[in-house]
């Protein structure tokens, strides 16, 4: 089945935190033009659909389940969820149906016959799966596709010998209702000590007490994340893989590598990769400070040049306390596409060794970007 401009595209999982976010960069960069929106949900078949290219006819949404309605598509883009991938992927497929599934959820990411996509920085792994005939074309994790837009230069030029990543992940990562509890939790917190707040002779051990007792009592919703997260972190994300590794962690050495074309992991070019992940009370930005051995010991400033000069969203900070105050935080990044890199610097543990803080907007290139333009690239109009 192959796509022509005008053709119908399937949209799965469209009103979930990443499909809005995907919808709407598709309305900024006028991606609805080129073809014909089917609008599915798991939920609502049968009531009005949305129509984003404002066409003014909008059709109903189909049930996302109905298995005839989605193979005679030729591209199935979905952010519905791993749970939907899983059960509806398989039986698409064992039907006989060869059009693109390009997919926000993990499950697919490591089979084989399924491409991580993240164009600017894989474009030629994406090109040569198209040629090949692969079909299923999946985003990445979020911390691991904003670290390579950002550090790309450094893995694409094979200038990383190993590397260490630790992350400080938003709550957006959970999904809408995680964000909207850290929210609560803040507010009831404020209302624990609101009193003592107001009055500035009030003695802030007093309000410090107060507020940990809020968080060790049963006053906060943790039913999310299920510990404090506001005035908290939680160092564990995803699953106990058993080994003590969380499956998070996992993903970095796994996915990096998958992403750069690298799936050998006794192979020369396989990058090692390990961190802590750990979630914290931001809104959106996902965080990482890595630790890099580089492979020479390259001078700041050449780093620096690398770095900048990949793509045109990775942006080096200068390793300063104002500019990082400035530009490197997830408040400053998020709702952005750019992908601040700072406080690289040399580290004094010998030569070769690096340090650098970056930080991406995961919804945007850790979520929804990437798909967005893969569907470009499958329509063959980037
Ligand atoms: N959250 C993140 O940061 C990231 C998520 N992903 C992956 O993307 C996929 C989707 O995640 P996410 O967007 O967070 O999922 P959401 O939970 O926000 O949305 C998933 C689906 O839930 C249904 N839904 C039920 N109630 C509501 C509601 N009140 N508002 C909106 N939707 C509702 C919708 O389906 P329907 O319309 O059919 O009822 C929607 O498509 C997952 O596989 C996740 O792993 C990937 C990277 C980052
Ligand atoms: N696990 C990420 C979000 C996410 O959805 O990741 P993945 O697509 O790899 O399951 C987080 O919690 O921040």
């Amino acid at each position: 089945m192959t796509f022509r401009s005008g053709d119908q595209v399937g949209f799965v999982g469209w009103r979930g935190m990443v499909g809005s976010v995907l919808v709407q960069r598709m309305q900024e960069e006028g991606d609805f033009a080129g073809i014909d929106p089917v609008f599915f949900s798991t939920s609502s078949a049968g009531r009005t659909a949305p129509d984003p290219a404002g066409t003014g006819d909008p059709g109903v949404l189909q049930d996302a389940y109905d298995l005839e309605a989605l193979s005679r598509l030729p591209v199935v883009v979905t952010a519905q969820g791993g749970d939907y991938t899983k059960d509806v992927h398989a039986k698409l497929r064992a039907s006989g149906w060869d059009g693109l599934w390009i997919d926000a959820a993990s499950t697919l990411r490591m089979s084989e016959d399924a491409i991580i996509v993240l164009d600017p920085v894989n474009r030629d792994v994406i090109d040569r799966g198209l040629e090949r005939g692969v079909k299923d074309f999946v985003g990445g994790n979020c911390t691991v596709s904003c670290l390579l837009m950002g550090l790309g230069g450094l893995f694409r030029n094979d200038l990383v010998e190993w590397a260490t990543s630790m992350t400080y992940q938003a709550a957006s990562g959970g999904g809408a209702r995680h964000m909207r509890e850290v929210l609560q939790q803040f507010g009831d917190l404020h209302g624990a000590v609101a009193g003592e707040l107001a009055d500035p002779a009030s003695a802030i051990l007093e309000i410090d007490r107060k507020v940990l007792a809020a968080q060790r009592g049963d006053a906060l919703d943790t039913t999310m994340f299920g510990a404090p997260l506001s005035g908290s972190l939680i160092p564990w994300i995803d699953a106990d893989l058993g080994n003590g590794q969380s499956r998070e962690e996992w993903k970095a050495a796994a996915e990096t590598n998958k992403i750069l074309g690298r799936t050998d992991r006794y192979a020369q070019d396989w990058v090692p990769m390990d961190g802590l992940c750990v979630r914290i009370a931001t809104m959106r930005s996902h965080s990482q400070a890595l630790t890099i051995k580089l492979r020479e010991d390259l001078p700041v400033e050449e780093v620096e040049r690398i770095i900048d000069a990949d793509n045109e969203w990775a942006t080096v900070v200068p390793n300063t306390k104002e500019d990082t105050v400035r530009e490197l935080t997830p408040v400053a990044t998020s709702g952005t596409l750019t992908i601040p890199v700072g406080r690289i610097r040399k580290l004094s543990v010998g030569p070769g060794y690096i340090s650098a803080f970056t930080i991406g907007d995961q919804l945007l290139w850790g979520a929804a970007e990437p798909l967005r333009r893969m569907l470009r690239i499958a329509t063959g109009t980037l």
